[in-house]
């Protein structure tokens, strides 16, 4: 056994019980990994086991129970000793789950001395939770947040020592208001349980707690937002459960509590959105206006029907066929590594999102923020069925690749997706692309373009600018309205942002590069996404990344792979 120079084990090799046989038990501190294995040979692969101790949840000492210790080896000593470890065990589809191991040795000391390096190695792990602000929505999506906390959340938090304090809410707005009183610094981070509409709460009471005490007007689009250091966790309770899908990969309760345990870190873009100078809302998922604003506007009607009102009104609005006409204008996002339609998606520790945010920090630097407004602005008029913004790729178990399935987490753009005027046939067929492999852009009415500013204006309102009669416009609308089957819509549609719907529909658009932190870690490669994208990946990325970014005609993609891989 080794001790580094502080006191700590650095490594600790035993043979201790497990079950009935002697097993090898291997605590390495330097690689952070607490590994067992058979000592007998031939060793089988399946009983080499380890685990890194960023994934270890906690250690107890354990009481081995009567049958236990009435069995085989048990009797030929005296008491024996053991401790049980908790960690993390990864399944399929990026589900979590909390695994246990228990071993035992005759020596009560050398028990007491694994327990103790167990515990100093978990103290160690410094980006871990101690202390959590709760607030759990009943209501949100089938009204099961509360039970969800209260079964397979709080043991687990009650296992790995953190404190919390619990808020059930009591009517909307209460956690964003809430926030605003709190000693904030008094926490390590603040858990929703609910739905996309509940997480959006939460961050909008923490980055306007965060402007407010730093003297940050929000109704000023332009304002450099100062970045919120607290966490957010998503325990999934709601009804779309976007969000939490997005950044964790699976929508589940357990899976989420314990990425807040093991501390993890994920940074998220966020966009304000504001109209004539007053802010609106912040936004993460989506912010859409055409189809899914209208979903939205229709579903908050039918809220008794739980999820299946977002069923019931896509169906009732894919029906209704409005599309909408305006202007959207918006600055490209130049200092992105990807593009909307390359396969190379955002990853756990991902590369373009890390490049992404300093070359646009190392731009601010040079150049200012003001510089900004004069960069190149596109103007794209027409006919829309939906505009989508999205800060993520905005999946869901209704659509597992989301609305952009190579949108990136934390790189500082956003994907703005024009679906145009088309048949009924062809939107369908853009909608059923959102549920299989096939591309979503791959469309003659579809674009996509990444973007870090927007701004939409419909063409109401700025026919109302500018001075055409109102009788007219009234009298054009009635029209439409005696004549459903032509489509169009004269009125307004209503942008839904992150599920709530918006008062304007003319809006202005910014995205701020990392604006709030998750506990999260982006979506983990699995071995088959592995296999599946390295090859794709890898050429993509020498092809679109590396002549933007200057690089020599002839750089080989293994420079690239090192980071992305
Ligand atoms: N006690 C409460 N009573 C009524 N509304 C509440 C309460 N607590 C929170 N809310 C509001 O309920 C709204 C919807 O909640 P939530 O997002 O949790 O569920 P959902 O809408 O079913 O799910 P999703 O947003 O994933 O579609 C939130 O915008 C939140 O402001
Ligand atoms: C005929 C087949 C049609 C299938 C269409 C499937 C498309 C599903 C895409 C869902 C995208 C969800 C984007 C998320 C938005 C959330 O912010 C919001 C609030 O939870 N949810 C909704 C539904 O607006
Ligand atoms: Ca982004």
């Amino acid at each position: 056994m080794e001790q580094l120079p502080c006191g700590r084990w650095l490594r600790l090799v035993s043979s201790l019980g497990m079950g009935q046989r002697a097993w090898e038990v291997t605590l390495d501190g330097e690689r952070g990994r607490l590994a067992w294995s058979d000592p007998r040979p031939p060793r089988r692969g399946d009983e080499n086991c380890f685990v890194p101790t960023s994934e270890i949840i906690a250690v107890e000492e354990t009481e081995l129970n009567k049958k236990q210790r009435n069995s085989g080896k048990w009797q030929k000593m005296g008491k024996p000793h053991a401790f049980t470890v908790y960690y993390v065990k990864k399944a399929r589809n990026h589900r979590w789950r909390c695994s246990d191991v228990t071993f035992w040795c005759a020596d009560e000391h050398l028990c007491n001395q694994w327990i103790q390096a167990l515990k100093e190695l978990l103290e160690m792990q410094k980006s871990r939770p101690k202390q959590l602000l709760v607030y759990i929505n009943p209501y949100g999506g089938k009204r099961q947040g509360k039970r969800i906390y209260e079964q397979k959340v709080a043991p687990l938090f009650s296992l790995a020592s953190i404190s919390t304090d619990v808020v059930i809410t009591e009517h909307a707005n209460h956690a964003k208001d809430n926030l605003f009183e709190v000693n904030i610094n008094k926490y390590d981070g603040v858990v929703c349980v609910g739905g996309d509409g509940m997480f959006s709460e939460v961050m909008h009471g923490l980055i306007g707690r965060m402007q407010k005490d730093s003297g940050i007007d929000q109704n000023n689009p332009k304002a450099p937002l100062v970045q919120c250091n607290i966490r957010i966790g998503i325990i999934p309770a709601g009804s779309t459960d976007c969000i939490c899908y997005s950044t964790i990969g699976i929508s589940d309760p357990v899976t989420s509590a314990l990425h807040i345990i093991v501390g993890d870190c994920q940074p998220l873009d966020v966009c304000s959105v504001h109209h004539n100078n007053t802010f609106l809302k912040y936004c993460v998922s989506l912010l859409g206006y055409g189809f899914y604003g209208d979903v939205l506007k229709d579903s908050e009607k039918k809220r008794w029907m739980g999820p299946m009102r977002y069923d019931y009104s896509g169906f009732k609005t894919f029906l209704t066929h409005h599309y909408y006409e305006g202007t959207i204008s918006f600055q490209p996002a130049k200092h992105t590594l990807g593009s909307p339609r390359d396969k190379y998606t955002c990853r756990t520790g991902c590369y373009i999102c890390k490049k992404s945010e300093q070359q646009l920090a190392q731009q601010r630097k040079q150049c200012g923020l003001k510089h900004e407004e004069e960069e190149e602005w596109k103007i794209i008029k027409g006919k829309f069925l939906a505009i989508n913004a999205v800060n993520m790729r905005c999946a869901c178990p209704r659509s597992p690749k989301g609305l952009s399935p190579a949108a990136h987490l934390a790189d500082g753009s956003a994907d703005l997706i024009l679906v145009r005027k088309c048949s009924r046939l062809d939107f369908l067929r853009y909608l059923v692309r959102h549920t299989n492999q096939d591309d979503q852009f791959d469309f003659s009415f579809v674009d996509v373009h990444r973007v870090k500013s927007f701004q939409f204006t419909s063409k109401l309102s700025e026919d109302n600018e500018s001075n055409v009669t109102d009788m007219g416009k009234k009298r054009f609308g009635q029209f439409c309205r005696d004549h459903p089957a032509c489509c169009c819509n004269i009125a307004n549609s209503t942008w839904n942002c992150d599920g709530e719907t918006l008062e304007s529909s003319a809006v202005e658009v910014r995205v701020h590069c990392q604006l709030v932190k998750l506990f999260a870690r982006g979506i983990e490669e699995t071995c088959k996404d592995e296999a599946a994208s390295r090859q794709s990946s890898v050429e993509q990325l020498t092809v679109d990344i590396v002549p933007p970014m200057g690089r020599r005609k002839n750089e080989s993609s293994r420079n690239l792979s090192k980071y992305a891989f």
